[in-house]
């Protein structure tokens, strides 16, 4: 049985396709009301309407249900990881797989840190990768980034037919390409929001990308592993897609919008951690903290745009 604790989009979602291969799936939640509606509509309306459970998923409120899973993923959002691995302290031991994208903003950890402080015994993995959960959930072909010392027997577990999983051993490489493209994809938003134009928002992806790279390998990452689908992948999708939530954040931003406050934008909390982060190694990464200020009403939205576009000119 594979255990998934969060019944939110993707969480579901992934439920959803390894249930269709017949796979035994335990989809917790933590609101007995929101398991009690799932097992009786044998559906997730809130987070992924229109898609039916298939038989081979169990939904529950009891964590201890999940005690026997050959792995657990742990699809919350990133804010929520530290808070609920140390109020269920029983998952020590069990194989993780976070499938979070973030970096936590108080100990500035990202996923499988967070997991290997809570869980010293668990074996650790992160999945990450291009992939929406409604296209995951309908069987659209998706392939995703499995990071783990030793990922083998996961990366069997979890693919599918159509759900494609590569392995790397690059654990901070992936997770950092997953956390750093969504304040890329906000910034996109942005540039698109305010009308800069297409044009504007190729630069910005590269110029983003730059400084993914620049503070990944400074965290020790391969370069390689940014080029793949947990980073050039992620990114160009974010970046690219209305259907990504941290997209239309940003979007919204752009245009002076608000913005649904309970929708999950994983790079908002992220954008402030990374600076926080990239100022204490000494690391430039102009569109991050452009974002981090723009979030936090530190500046404007054309204070933004001025102070990006009149950076001293230099070498690529
Ligand atoms: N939605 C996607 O297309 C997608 C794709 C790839 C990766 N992800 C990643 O998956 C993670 C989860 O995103 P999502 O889209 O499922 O979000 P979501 O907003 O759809 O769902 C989040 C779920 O987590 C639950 N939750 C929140 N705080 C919790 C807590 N403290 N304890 C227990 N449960 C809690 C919520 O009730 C909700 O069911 C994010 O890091 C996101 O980047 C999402
Ligand atoms: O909707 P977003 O912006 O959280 O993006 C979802 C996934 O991370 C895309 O790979």
């Amino acid at each position: 049985m594979i255990g998934i604790v969060g019944a939110g989009a993707f969480g579901t979602a992934l439920a959803v396709a390894l249930g269709r291969e017949g796979r035994a799936v335990t989809l917790w939640a933590r609101d007995g009301a929101h398991v009690a509606e799932m097992a009786r509509t044998r559906a997730n309306a809130g987070r992924l309407p229109g898609v039916a459970f298939p038989d081979s998923i169990t939904v529950t409120a009891g964590i201890a249900d999940l005690k026997q899973a050959e792995a657990v993923l742990l699809s919350l959002p990133m804010q929520a990881l530290r808070g609920f691995l140390q109020h269920n302290p029983g998952l020590n031991g069990q194989p993780l797989v976070a499938c979070c994208k973030g970096v936590d903003l108080l100990t500035l950890k990202g996923p499988t840190a967070l997991i290997a402080a809570a869980c010293p015994n668990s074996v650790t993995a992160i999945l990450t990768g291009p992939s929406f959960a409604a296209d995951i959930a309908r069987g659209l072909p998706t392939a995703l980034t499995l990071a783990s010392a030793d990922g083998e027997a996961l990366q069997h577990l979890l693919s599918t037919p159509t759900l494609r999983l590569y392995r790397t051993t690059d654990v901070i490489g992936a997770e950092l390409g997953g956390a750093l493209k969504n304040v890329i994809a906000i910034a996109a938003g942005v540039v698109m929001g305010a009308g800069l134009g297409d044009s504007a928002r190729a630069a910005l992806m590269t110029r983003g990308y730059a400084e993914m790279v620049r503070l990944a390998q400074a965290l020790g990452a391969r370069a390689e592993t940014l080029a793949g689908l947990s980073g050039f992948g992620d990114l160009v999708l974010t970046c690219t897609s209305a259907q990504s939530r941290n997209f239309r954040f940003g979007q919204a931003l752009g245009a002076g919008q608000g913005f649904d406050p309970t929708v999950t934008v994983e790079g908002a909390a992220t954008a402030k951690a990374v600076h926080n982060m990239a100022k204490s190694m000494d690391i430039d990464m102009p569109i991050t903290s452009m974002i981090a200020a723009l979030i936090d009403n530190q500046i404007t939205l054309p204070q933004a745009i001025t102070a990006l576009l009149t950076r001293p000119l230099k070498q690529e």
